[in-house]
């Protein structure tokens, strides 16, 4: 193929960016070229265009967030356009399930005029706590994803664009994740300011780290961030979810691909 291979993600903690791009690398074999469309932050999402045409591909990764795509990146993509072009969700998980954001982000991308001949669900180290999906995308995860980006060239090369079925109820389950839970910041703090840097929905005040606004999404990107661990949910509602997964949802879970 000839056209662009566009590799958009919305990444808080990295793992749905680790995740797409080996997907893409297991595409390159088409030999297209690629270009990197990184929605993780605020500025980028704002006012976000982008058309795509026939004999183009979108790679499209993101985390699941209460087992449906983030509200912030649903409507982000009402600018992207397909016009007949090919895309394919990436879904990143913390090992709890992905539940149906696979179909919702199916069903955005056939919206937006996208063929959608495949689609992939990937494990992620959970946001909520290091102790589920530890350390993952791991070698494995990535090996996977390369072979599933390997395999959906090969679908695209034979001229095969009928509709993966992933996984996955319509009518979608409610969004939860919307509930305004701000992290705290303990005594630890230096004011370093990587916290508000790294934060995707510039909720973090740059002046006073301490103040966080209610637009917080909870994404626990400045929880992983932090140099001092001195950002964290402890004590909010977030960290009973945390401690919930814990003794749930450790059973290692394995990529799941659809096309
Ligand atoms: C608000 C929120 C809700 C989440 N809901 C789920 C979920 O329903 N199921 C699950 O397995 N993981 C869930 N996770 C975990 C993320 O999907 C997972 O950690 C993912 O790897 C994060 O992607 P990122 O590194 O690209 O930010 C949730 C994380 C957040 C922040």
């Amino acid at each position: 193929m000839t056209g662009k291979l566009a590799v958009i993600y919305f990444s808080p903690t990295h793992t749905s960016r680790t995740t797409a791009l080996a997907v893409a690398e297991g595409l390159a074999e088409l030999g297209m070229e690629a270009q990197d469309v990184d929605l993780t932050m605020a500025p980028a999402r704002e006012g976000f265009a982008l058309e795509l045409g026939e004999g183009d591909v979108a790679v499209v990764g993101y985390p699941v967030y209460a087992g449906r795509v983030p509200r912030v990146l649903a409507e982000a993509l009402a600018g992207l356009a397909g016009e007949g072009a090919v895309a394919v969700p990436v879904a990143v998980y913390g090992n709890r399930d992905f539940d149906d954001a696979l179909v919702e982000m199916a069903d955005i991308l056939a919206e937006a005029g996208f063929a959608v001949p495949a689609a992939g669900a990937f494990v992620g180290e959970h946001s909520f706590t290091r102790l589920v999906g530890t350390d993952r995308p791991d070698a494995a995860d990535v090996e996977a994803a390369v072979a599933f980006g390997a395999a959906v060239a090969a679908k695209l090369a034979a001229g095969d664009l009928s509709a993966a079925e992933p996984r996955g109820n319509r009518p979608y389950t409610d969004y939860q994740a919307d509930l305004p839970f701000m992290p705290v910041t303990t005594d630890a703090c230096t004011d370093c300011g990587v916290c508000a840097h790294v934060c995707p929905m510039g909720a973090i005040d740059p002046a006073d780290v301490r103040r966080v606004d209610e637009c917080c999404i909870s994404c626990c990107a400045c929880v992983k961030a932090c140099p001092e661990a001195a950002k964290t949910f402890e004590g909010t509602p977030v960290d009973g979810v945390a401690h919930m997964l814990q003794e749930n949802c450790v059973a290692r879970r394995e990529p799941e691909t659809f096309l």
